[in-house]
């Protein structure tokens, strides 16, 4: 219910002009909430273009459309982010419990922002949890597509894991352990979940963050559709350092991986940043 509410919202967002949408844009030096438009960001450093434009929820100083502008979108946002935060809770308690880890809650125990109000600037529990309105528009018969153009470049999540919900449209890949790229093909009523980069590192590699890609689909009906979803990149605490964890199934480095100072959670998420808007 408050699914289908999400993409009647989303879409009634991007239908607003650009000169609104403009108004809510994003800047990525200074924060990571706001409007992303065509282009501004790659996903791949060999990318030629994206054709896609998103709405970031995201970090404590947030602003929204006003409701004459949008009457619902702040509040139903805010309905789906709560919602992929208790499903996010059970997903890392089983995450530990599929690792059989000494502490099964590490995993939330690392992400006590579960408990706090991202809404609040005041709030020093800093994260970069994101949850991410996606439209990738139909593409127009007269529109001569760069050669190479995708919807999303080929890239992995920079967190621990997303939720992705996604429209019947389709284009979503993904690549198997044999380097072949399968079509996520959408399930009704069904939310797809991808392993980031943070959950490699942490079970160095037991866990490999999955790669991933939205293509123009061949279908001529499918191409001239616009497609919507969100992902919902879901992150530890800020100062979370990432080391291989103690567990059974995680394989040790031999490369004294325990002497280096481990990169924290928002060192790395902020690395994958700048490169995709090339700051
Ligand atoms: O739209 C999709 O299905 C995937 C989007 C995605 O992978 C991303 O934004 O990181
Ligand atoms: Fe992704």
């Amino acid at each position: 219910m408050y699914i289908s509410a999400a993409f009647s919202a989303s879409e009634a967002f991007f239908k607003l002009s650009e000169a609104t949408k403009s108004k809510y844009k994003k800047n990525p030096e200074i924060s990571s909430h706001g409007w992303v438009q065509p282009g501004q960001e790659l996903l791949h450093p060999n990318s030629v273009f994206e054709l896609r434009e998103c709405f970031d929820i995201a970090g404590n100083e947030r602003f929204y459309p006003t409701p004459d502008e949008h009457t619902n979108f702040r509040e139903v946002m805010e309905k789906l982010e709560n919602e992929g935060k208790s499903l996010m809770r059970k997903l890392l308690k089983l995450l530990g419990l599929s690792l059989e880890l000494e502490d099964t809650d590490y995993f939330i125990k690392c992400s006590r922002h579960l408990d706090s109000d991202s809404n609040n600037p005041q709030n020093t529990i800093t994260n970069e949890c994101d949850l991410r309105a996606i439209y990738y528009p139909p593409i127009p018969h007269d529109l001569q597509v760069p050669p190479g153009t995708v919807r999303c470049a080929q890239h992995t999540d920079y967190e621990i894991l997303t939720l992705l919900f996604q429209d019947d449209v389709g284009g979503l890949e993904v690549k198997d352990v044999n380097g072949k790229w399968i079509p996520a093909t959408p399930i009704p009523n069904t939310i797809l979940v991808n392993t980031g980069d943070l959950l490699q590192f942490w079970t160095n590699g037991y866990y490999p963050a999955t790669l991933h890609r939205v293509v123009i689909p061949e279908k001529e009906i499918q191409k001239r559709t616009g497609r919507y979803s969100f992902a919902y990149f879901f992150a530890p605490d800020d100062k979370t350092p990432i080391f291989p964890l103690k567990s059974k199934f995680i394989p040790i480095s031999d490369n004294g991986q325990e002497d280096t100072q481990p990169i924290t959670a928002y060192q790395h998420i902020m690395n994958r940043v700048k490169s995709a808007y090339q700051y």
